[in-house]
């Protein structure tokens, strides 16, 4: 199957989601490792966002709260290429109300192949690569057995 790849440039693009029993942890991961995060771009949902803007230097752009619509804007953003990287400390104690939302993001994360941290333990790792540094070749499916597929008319 042909690849081509997405050039992940050294300031990476970065959406930071968490749910509600998971905000403290994010802000206390954010807040623990601002002086990496100062040199990379934010994007957040509405709550999550409007929490790490009060409470450190951050610059974020916020946009709408997870369950009114948030995951699906990151979403879409990740198809666009926009953002190169999801933190989303999600909460595997708790149903959510878009619960269909929250699996459409992981979802799309995982399809377009970007870094996906879902708790604190795979942020460090994240945060601590070589690749978050420096500029990284992101392998994308051309998706052509998908394109390609036969459909009976
Ligand atoms: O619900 C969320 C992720 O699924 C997060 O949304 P908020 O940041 O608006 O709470």
């Amino acid at each position: 199957m042909e690849k081509n790849t997405v050039l992940m440039e050294k300031c990476k693009k970065i959406a930071l989601v968490a749910h509600d029993n998971k905000k403290k942890d994010l802000l206390n991961w954010v807040k623990k490792n601002n002086e990496i995060l100062k040199k990379h771009k934010f994007y957040a949902t509405g709550t999550t966002g409007s929490i790490i803007q009060k409470n450190t230097d951050l610059e974020i752009i916020v946009l709408k709260s997870g369950p009114l619509g948030g995951d699906q804007q990151i979403g879409a953003k990740i198809v666009e290429n926009d953002i190169d990287c999801l933190l989303f400390f999600w909460d595997p104690l708790e149903s959510q109300p878009h619960d269909p939302d929250v699996k459409a993001l992981l979802r799309i994360a995982a399809l377009y192949n970007i870094p996906v941290a879902t708790n604190q333990a795979t942020a460090d790792f994240i945060i601590t690569s070589q690749f978050m540094a420096d500029e990284y070749e992101r392998n994308m499916n051309t998706f052509e057995v998908y394109y390609n597929r036969r459909i009976e008319i």
